[in-house]
């Protein structure tokens, strides 16, 4: 659907050059999702493999993020093969509804209420990113940390649009929970992609 260097806004990564590879197609359903004009693939022309992984190394930033859209809709051996022989590191970003697929430095999961994460995907996540939309969400962010690796991490990151609402709420879990970290869409606030 679309590339480009940035930095990469939120969780672990946060504040990392990258280059960001987003993929058309979701069908998640998040009614609060921030990029709903990559839900039907369609509308998004393909690009060859070579092409985008030719343009991610033009940077100085090693980094990919590959997102969406819900990047696990396809197979994405050949992409991140190429993207590591090229010296990138691979990062996705991802709700876990598809099969895992691809070689990754990073793999954030970020589970969905509308279509959850399949049951296997949970133990390979090095970061787990809870969107918190309203107060229920604290504890099934705690279903989902049950499922994580030891050394996963662990973030709650506010919904955009209710930020106002639920950043107390979460800094006061935090607090008290503290396994738990805080992850804010910092481009947001920079007025970045
Ligand atoms: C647009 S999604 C694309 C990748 C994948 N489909 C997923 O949901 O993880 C990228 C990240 O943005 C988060 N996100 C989407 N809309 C958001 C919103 N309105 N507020 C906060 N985070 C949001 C998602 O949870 C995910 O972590
Ligand atoms: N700067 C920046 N950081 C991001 N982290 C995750 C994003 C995404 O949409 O997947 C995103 C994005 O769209 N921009
Ligand atoms: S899974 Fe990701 S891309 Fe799909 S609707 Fe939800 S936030 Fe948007
Ligand atoms: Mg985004």
């Amino acid at each position: 659907m679309e590339e480009f260097y940035t930095i990469q806004g939120e969780g672990f990564n946060s504040g990392k050059a990258a280059y960001f590879i987003r993929l058309g197609g979701c069908d998640v359903g998040c009614h609060w999702c921030d990029v709903k004009e990559s839900w039907d693939a369609d509308l998004h022309p393909l690009t060859p493999i070579d092409e985008i992984v030719s343009n991610a190394t033009k940077y100085p930033g090693k980094a990919v993020v590959v997102t969406g859209g819900e990047p696990l809709l396809y197979n994405l051996d050949a992409l991140t093969k190429k993207l590591k022989e090229a010296g990138i590191a691979t990062f996705i970003e991802t709700s876990g509804a598809y099969p895992l697929s691809g070689y990754w430095d990073w793999i954030c999961l970020s589970p969905k209420k509308f279509k959850a994460p399949r049951k296997d995907i949970a133990p390979s996540a090095n970061e787990l990113k809870v969107i918190v939309f309203n107060k229920s969400d604290f504890k099934w962010a705690e279903e989902y940390a049950e499922l994580v690796s030891p050394n996963c991490k662990l973030y709650l990151q506010p919904e955009w649009s209710k930020s106002a609402e639920m950043i107390p709420l979460i800094i006061d879990y935090v607090m008290n929970n503290p396994k738990w970290e805080i992850s804010l869409q910092t481009h947001k606030y920079l007025n970045i992609p």
